[in-house]
């Protein structure tokens, strides 16, 4: 079974810990069969019928709370190390996931809710670590006891015995029909509990539309709505599961009645001793808690089943290469090339068809066009953030899906159209862009961005903490720090996807007016409507559906402006 083998793969760091928690259990059941033998022998000496070895009730009431002693302490050890346990397994796999779904590509996020990768983080995995470390471990001991004391009633009256036997296939028909709906519902409840998740999440990163749009109520109830989904799941998982407990306990306790009407005759018969009924009925009481255990265990591997499918799914998704994998890119020069690239989204017309590009080291090239025209998307399939599913992307010459991603986006820069920024101060937020900036080299970068005046007047200056995304900042401000980090990098290729869009018109030329000296070191990529940023370029390449507009000097396809 696939779950199965990814428990077993999940489990397989803490196989010593899991084992020495599961011989613990083992040892703790052991004591636990002892208890209604020391049970017998006490009720053999109150009964004033010979114990057969001439134990003292001293000797047998130490003995008791010896057993009771160590049963606490087996106890006490155990949960403090599957406890620990679990939670370790839970970080790691917390860490594993994490380090997992950073290396997916951007696609794999563009197909699904932030919510459902959250869910995983925050729910699923607890699942898991809590079932490895605790219920599925449960097992061994609970089959234990049953096992020992069925052995054990079986050595006081075997036909006694015998009934207790006829009664377990009873008990698992019992939580079998009872599981057999609990499965979909733990499911069920596991999806819905992830989409309340992700309305929260998404929700509370669009109160400003939320807000404005006057949707508070709308969304307040749709939250609502899907957590009184969740509840209305949990209750019926709740029934179903309270259901199994009572109605075990029902028929043990009516076995034991039975047991005790059938004893008359063996203790008329003088076949059993008093002593012996009460051990046996200790026997069977000890029976009936690891029984219902197993109904809860089967209500908890369910959930865990649930959890672990939708674990499986994402560690399955095929992540991009590592960083390093690939030789490294030379150093480069700047000269990009794409060679009948075609490209389309999953599900979508393609947005790039067989297009044709070349653009020399060092030049500052503008590509304009309509909106959709596909313009961002040649910044990302440069930086293979997507994959072009026909045709090649070359610099200088090199295929860039030979290089390992670290050494090519380590050389590109890019201030993409939707900022994104760190809740962190604007240094470290510009010193993203290169590993331990000095503040000299961060004020540059700022200066050159035109950033570095409205960070001065900010109350911490460059100490200043903006926000979750930049929240605290203006649009233009934040633009201006993403614009003066990819600067910080210093990279050869620079991609500028409307990067000025919100600066002003006075900002915009100055930055302008300086930017020639500061772009002329490297190959730009101006994705841009605007007039003023055409100007700076060498050619202007105009986009439309995918491809270059047209193929005459009249629809631009190449218009040289300098
Ligand atoms: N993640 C995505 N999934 C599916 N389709 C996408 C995705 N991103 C962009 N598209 C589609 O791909 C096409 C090209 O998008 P792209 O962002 O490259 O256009 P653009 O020329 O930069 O537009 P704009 O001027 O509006 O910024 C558009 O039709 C868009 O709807």
């Amino acid at each position: 079974m696939k779950e199965v083998r990814t428990l077993l793969a999940f489990a397989l760091p803490y196989r010593g810990r899991l084992a020495l928690g599961a011989g613990l259990m083992v040892a703790e059941s052991a004591l636990a069969l002892a208890v209604p033998w020391l049970g017998g022998k006490l009720a053999a000496v109150f009964l004033q019928t010979p114990t057969g070895d001439g134990t003292t009730p001293q000797t047998l009431f130490l003995a008791m709370l010896a057993v009771l002693a160590a049963q606490a302490l087996l106890k006490y050890g155990n949960i403090d190390l599957l406890g620990g346990t679990a939670e370790r397994l839970a970080a790691d796999l917390k860490i594993r996931l994490y380090d997992h779904l950073q290396a997916l590509p951007l696609g794999f996020f563009h197909q699904r809710r932030q919510g459902d990768a959250l869910a995983l983080l925050t729910h699923d995995v607890y699942v898991v670590s809590g079932y490895l470390g605790g219920a599925a471990l449960g097992v061994v001991p609970l089959l234990l006891t049953v096992g020992g004391a069925l052995v054990c009633m079986f050595r006081i009256q075997g036909s006694l015995a015998l009934l207790a036997l006829i009664l377990i296939p009873l008990f698992y028909l019992l939580i079998k029909v009872c599981g057999r709906r609990m499965r979909p519902l733990a499911r069920e409840l596991q999806e819905e509990h992830a989409r309340a998740i992700a309305i929260a999440q998404e929700n509370l990163g669009m109160l400003p539309a939320i807000k404005t749009f006057t949707r508070e109520e709308e969304e307040s109830e749709r939250y609502r709505n899907q957590i009184e989904q969740v509840v209305r799941l949990s209750a019926r998982e709740r029934r179903l599961n309270a259901a199994l407990g009572p109605g075990i306990q029902l028929l043990a306790g009516a076995a034991i009645v039975l047991v005790l009407w059938l004893a008359q005759g063996a203790i008329h018969h003088g076949s059993l001793a008093p002593s012996q009924l009460v051990s046996f009925l200790l026997y069977g009481q000890l029976m009936t808690r690891p029984i219902a255990g197993l109904a809860d265990l089967y209500g908890q591997t369910q959930r865990a089943r649930g959890a672990l499918g939708r674990l499986a799914e994402v560690l399955a998704e095929e992540p991009e290469p590592s960083w390093d994998q690939g030789k490294p890119m030379p150093s480069i020069r700047g000269g990009i090339e794409f060679r009948g690239v075609t490209f389309a989204y999953p599900g979508r017309a393609p947005a790039l068809k067989r297009l044709d590009l070349r653009i020399a080291p060092g030049e500052t090239i503008a590509i304009t066009g309509p909106n959709g025209a596909g313009k961002s998307t040649i910044g990302h399939l440069i930086l293979r953030l997507h994959e072009p599913s026909e045709g090649g992307i070359f610099i200088d010459g090199v295929d860039i899906t030979t290089v390992s991603l670290r050494s090519l986006r380590g050389q590109i820069g890019i201030v993409p159209q939707h900022v994104l920024l760190f809740h962190a101060t604007v240094r470290d937020n510009i010193a993203y862009g290169r590993p331990e900036p000095t503040q000299e080299e961060v004020e540059a970068a700022a200066k050159a961005a035109r950033a570095h005046d409205f960070i001065l007047q900010l109350p911490q200056g460059y100490d200043t903490w903006i926000g979750d995304r930049g929240v605290r900042l203006s649009g233009g401000q934040q633009q201006r720090l993403a614009l003066a980090r990819a600067l910080l990098k210093d990279p050869p290729i620079l991609i500028l996807d409307e990067a000025t869009a919100m600066f002003d018109p006075e900002g915009e030329r100055e930055f302008l007016k300086e930017c020639r000296e500061l772009l002329r070191r490297r190959t730009v990529l101006l994705i841009t409507h605007r007039p003023a940023s055409l100007e700076l370029a060498d050619r202007v390449l105009r986009l439309k559906d995918g491809a270059m507009a047209g193929a005459d000097e009249e629809d631009g396809v190449t218009v040289p402006v300098a």
